[in-house]
């Protein structure tokens, strides 16, 4: 099935609940790394029950689900990667909670046949037990098997620009060989990211990393370069995915701090010359 637009854009899924625990905050805070050296007391905080901490991306895995079924969508799902995240944290990210799902489609961009379709969509993530608005994600898929299917065939939203100058602060990571594999226990359990198989039928040498996870270790980057592991400073993180990541990778996060409260960054694998992440805004409050 082809995706229809414009019907496509009335597609919505209201009321769709999901309750996590400490145990998915923590394991979201391994999947992005956190915890790898037992004796970083500030690390601690965020894969450890006692004062446990959310990162304000925890927000992009506790309803993972949510949203219009890919089915839906109409796209060749072997085929979709993910193009852009942004999260809006309307308040700090709880550790443990019940979340009500509103989603969306917001808008798909027909980039032409053989080239691919963007599909951007909203999730709305309120807190059960006052209605009131804990976060919202945006996320744009790029549907590379779907170009031509029809959409909005203009220019798409241009990105936030980097700064020209230096970095002000680069914090290094190394994923580890299995970072993916537990990454998708918090919820993306896309073969693409485990099954050498599904990697190559995508294009690629093996399983990717999902664009989430390496976005995860940008906001950590943030949390540790400019909020001194406070993760409740940040109000949002958005950033484009511009290369695939391969479990093992190393990742050079360069920040920019642009005013008090903004934040650019972008994320390179050094040993491959690649920028793996680019556009990266982080609002801090
Ligand atoms: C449905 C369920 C949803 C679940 C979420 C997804 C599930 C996950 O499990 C999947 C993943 O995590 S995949 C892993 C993470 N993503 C990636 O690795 C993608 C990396 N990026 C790429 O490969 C290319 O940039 C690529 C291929 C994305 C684009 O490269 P090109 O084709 O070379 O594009 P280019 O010629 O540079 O630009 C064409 C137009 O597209 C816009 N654009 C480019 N990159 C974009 C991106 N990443 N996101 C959004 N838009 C993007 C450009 O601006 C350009 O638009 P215009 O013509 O208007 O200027």
């Amino acid at each position: 099935m082809p995706i229809e637009y414009p019907a496509i854009l009335d597609l919505k899924e209201t009321g769709k609940e999901y309750s996590f625990t400490d145990r998915d905050t923590m394991l979201y805070a391994l999947g992005v790394g956190m915890g790898s050296d037992p004796m970083n007391l500030d690390e601690l905080r965020f894969v450890y029950e006692k004062d446990l901490r959310a990162l304000p991306t925890l927000a992009t895995v506790v309803a993972w689900g949510a949203g219009v079924p890919t089915d839906k969508l109409g796209v060749d799902y072997k085929l979709v990667l993910h193009g852009e995240e942004k999260t809006i944290l309307h308040r700090p990210m709880p550790v443990e909670g019940t979340l009500v799902a509103d989603s969306s489609v917001v808008e798909v961009y027909d980039k032409g046949e053989g080239k691919g379709a963007i599909i951007v969509r909203e999730t709305v993530l309120r807190d059960k037990a006052d209605g009131e608005k804990i976060a919202t994600l945006q996320r744009t898929i790029f549907a590379r098997g779907d170009g031509g299917s029809g959409g909005n065939t203009g220019p798409t939203p241009v990105p936030h620009a980097i700064p020209e100058r230096e970095p002000d602060k680069v914090v290094e990571y190394r994923m580890a060989g299995n970072q993916a594999a537990i990454y998708r226990l918090s919820g993306d359990r896309n073969p693409l990211h485990i099954d050498p198989e599904r990697g190559q039928a995508a294009g690629f040498d093996g399983p990717i990393v999902h664009g989430l996870c390496t976005y995860g270790f940008t906001c950590r980057a943030v949390v540790e370069a400019f909020c001194g592991f406070d993760p409740d400073s940040v109000a949002s993180h958005e950033a484009r995915f511009s290369a695939p990541v391969f479990p093992g990778d190393s990742l050079r996060v360069k920040l920019w701090k642009e005013d008090e409260k903004t934040i650019s960054f972008e994320a390179e694998v050094p040993e491959r010359g690649k920028t793996v992440i680019r556009n990266g805004l982080t609002k801090l409050r």
